[in-house]
């Protein structure tokens, strides 16, 4: 069976589902050829993290980058929403997945900066697909070693920027303290997008406020809408180098019932698109899209709008890289 449709010396673009069954042959994302199919270089290089032993609820976001993979048969090569053609902008190949030690946080955390530094050095933009949040720290980290210290757009319904778990520092609910703490980030362009739902005290968000953190909830982005909140956050960020990290369960448990930590109230899968459309601008250098857990997911609902959210991300950095090159 051929695998991927090779135009002559453009990108290698994804298996033709006219004719080639999207549901015949091993899952990449969107069908894309793994990078080993296209030299080991690519200029998006998607990447699968699974890890989840750094949960503090429900278990089963190891499996969420496959289960993306899964619903990401059923996308199509051109984005009318942006205008573009992600794969034949800039090559995105599959990376498959870093095999970080389940047993072992810290060894895994380790692992998972490692494996992304090769990424970043290889050229790449990483679209990774978690695992849990704590994954966001060592790719943080990497992404920091190759760019200095970067904005960060967090769309989560939870702040994670807690301190500890169990006395654990590296836990899904703790990155972004620990990235602060690192001094990764750039603490004059850092957002939560989405947050909502009961916190252990106030002192939570008087702490999140003194790492930097603006908060635009759930209900702001109801009352306010998509347009004007994509603008504040574009304005917030200008052309720093940006990592936008999506936490799925920042979707509402109707849009996203596949994850661990659920909370009522939270964004539609509509909004949480069109205000990535509206970040097409930005200098998007890396993402990741983490919490699927597909144990409890109905008709791979999760799973489907994780796979369009990371398809949208892809796309804003293949017309980033379309339009570096043609300013070359
Ligand atoms: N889903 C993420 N990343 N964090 C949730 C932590 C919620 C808690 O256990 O308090
Ligand atoms: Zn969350
Ligand atoms: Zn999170």
């Amino acid at each position: 069976m051929t695998t991927a449709a090779s135009a002559s010396n453009g990108p290698v673009g994804p298996v033709d589902s006219s004719r080639i069954p999207r549901y015949a042959g091993p899952a990449t994302f969107a069908r894309l050829p793994r990078l080993d199919e296209v030299g080991g270089r690519a200029d998006v290089a998607v990447v699968g993290v699974p890890f989840d032993t750094g949960v503090s609820y429900r278990p089963g976001a190891r499996f969420g980058g496959n289960a993306i993979r899964e619903a990401s048969r059923l996308l199509r090569p051109y984005n009318p929403a942006q205008d573009a053609s992600p794969f034949a902008l800039a090559q995105v190949a599959d990376a498959g997945d870093i095999a970080a030690n389940p047993f072992n946080i810290n060894e895994a955390v380790e692992t998972v900066e490692a494996a992304a530094d090769d990424l970043l050095a290889s050229g790449a933009r990483m679209m990774t697909l978690g695992g849990d949040h704590t994954i966001a720290l060592p790719l943080l980290r990497s992404v920091a070693k190759k760019h200095g210290p970067v904005a960060l757009l967090h769309f989560d319904a939870h702040l994670d920027t807690w301190d500890t778990y169990f006395g654990a520092e590296y836990t899904h609910g703790t990155p972004f303290r620990r990235a602060v703490e690192e001094g990764i980030l750039d603490t004059s362009a850092l957002s939560h997008v989405g947050t909502r739902g009961p916190l252990y005290g106030k002192k939570d968000l008087d702490e999140d406020e003194k790492m930097g953190f603006g908060i635009v909830t759930s209900a702001d982005v109801m009352r306010r809408g998509v347009d004007e909140v994509a603008d504040q956050l574009r304005q917030r960020i200008g052309d720093r180098p940006l990592y936008i990290s999506i936490d799925i369960d920042v979707l509402d448990p109707a849009h996203a019932p596949g994850t661990g930590t659920p909370e009522a109230g939270g964004m539609t899968s509509r909004e949480l698109l069109e205000i990535l459309r509206g970040l097409a601008s930005c200098n998007l250098v890396s993402a990741d899209v983490v919490e699927v857990a597909p144990a409890y997911d109905h008709a791979e609902i999760t799973a489907v709008a994780a796979s369009h959210t990371a398809y949208e991300l892809t796309t804003i950095m293949s017309r980033q890289i379309a339009a570096a090159r043609q300013g070359e």
